[in-house]
């Protein structure tokens, strides 16, 4: 794998800025030259030694890439195939990361660009945007979805499967169809009902707030990405929609038969709708989904007494359980203070919480 190459981006905010620190660590010789919307994008990463190249145009600088990455919202990333067609040199990659890929992809066909593109969409983010937020860590254990056009040679292919590996992120060759469908089920409807769960709850709140000041970590945990960001989201829905629709209708579907069982008190089928699904939940792997390593905590009531952390940090070691981290939390889920114990693995946090258990203390598992 060539160490040296240049690397050309279109925006660069969450995901371009990870991508371009990811390349910066695994090749430090890489050349980066980057155009965005803002110049204060650009001149932050140069600052940061993240790009050695502001471009204010898309222009003959172009042609020096090996590899090009379209990096902005999904419908301005198809829109700037044009402007880049006379300068992509022989052999580069151009490749893009947005969540949808059947609008580039038949742009890509419409202009003939076909023998240079892969679509690339790393399964990694955050409701965060900006290259503030951007780190090399986001793509680690994350699947990368590759969809290479027609015409784009085997060896291109390899060879971009092998980068996507060497900045630690998974790669996998899908159709650009079959990733629109998967994605709309996986992340797009999820997002549309996040936001709208979130506008339910806010239109039905009291006027003293009430249910914004109890809401707790089923709330939380379910909507954290109604926090993302509207301009891409409203790109990605009407990019994808009538994928969305289909699974969108689905869902009502769904919820249809839920509020029938509910309104025949049919208890049977809605054990069998919290069964199935936390069978099927408990069977993903959290650990292929990006950055963020998978905490293996407890809480812990706290025992009203000198010396209840030492007490039961001896319980712990004495049954050769190690502790990660050990801390006093206050916060809004818990009425009151809890212990906060984090562990290296997940048995040690099992085997600590049927310990406690027997101890009697108050164990929650979150
Ligand atoms: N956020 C996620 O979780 C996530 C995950 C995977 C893929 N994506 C995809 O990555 C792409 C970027 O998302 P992000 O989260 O990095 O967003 P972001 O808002 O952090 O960054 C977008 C960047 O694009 C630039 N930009 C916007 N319009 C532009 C234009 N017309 N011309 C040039 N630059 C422009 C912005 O200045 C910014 O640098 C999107 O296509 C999105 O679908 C996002
Ligand atoms: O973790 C998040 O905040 C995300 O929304 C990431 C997420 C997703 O999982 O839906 C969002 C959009 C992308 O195209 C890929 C990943």
């Amino acid at each position: 794998m060539e160490t040296t190459f240049t690397a050309g981006f279109i925006g660069l905010g969450l995901i371009g800025g990870s991508i371009a620190r990811a390349l910066k660590k695994y090749y430090p010789d890489v050349q980066i030259l980057a155009h965005t919307r803002s110049r204060h994008t650009t001149e932050y990463a140069l600052e940061h030694g993240i790009i050695d190249e502001i471009c204010d145009t898309v222009d003959e600088r172009y042609h020096k890439c090996d590899y090009i990455f379209l990096c902005a919202p999904v419908e301005c990333n198809a829109s700037y195939l044009g402007l880049l067609k006379p300068y992509l040199k022989k052999g580069c990659i151009l490749t893009d990361v947005g969540s949808t890929k059947t609008n580039i992809h038949k742009k890509v066909e419409e202009l003939g660009l076909e023998e240079y593109f892969i679509g690339g969409h790393p399964m990694a983010g955050s409701e965060k945007t900006g290259i503030e937020n951007a780190k090399a860590l986001l793509l680690e254990n994350a699947y990368y979805v590759l969809t290479p056009a027609a015409k784009v040679t085997g060896e291109m292919v390899e060879r971009y499967r092998d980068l996507v590996a060497s900045l630690k992120a998974i790669p996998l060759i899908l159709t650009y169809e079959k990733h629109d469908y998967v994605t709309a089920a996986i992340s797009h409807l999820p997002h549309i009902i996040a936001s709208s769960l979130v506008n339910l709850v806010k239109d039905c709140d009291y006027e003293d707030g009430t249910m914004k000041k109890v809401a707790a970590g089923g709330f939380k945990d379910i909507t954290r990405i109604a926090s993302s960001s509207p301009e891409m989201w409203e790109q990605i829905c009407s990019a994808n929609s009538e994928n969305i629709l289909s699974v969108l209708d689905e869902y009502i579907n769904s919820l249809i038969e839920i509020k029938f069982s509910l309104a025949e008190h049919n208890t049977h089928c809605i054990h069998d709708l919290f069964e199935t699904s936390r069978d099927y939940r408990n069977s993903i792997s959290d650990s292929g989904s990006g950055p963020i390593p998978k905490a293996y905590s407890i809480y812990c009531d706290m025992v009203d007494e000198a010396g209840g952390i030492a007490a039961l940090a001896t319980i712990l070691a004495t049954n050769g359980i190690s502790i990660k981290n050990i801390g006093i939390v206050h916060n809004r889920e818990f009425e009151e203070a809890v212990l906060h114990v984090e562990f290296y693995e997940e048995m040690a946090k099992i085997k600590a919480a049927e310990l406690l258990r027997k101890y009697r203390y108050t164990i929650y598992e979150r």
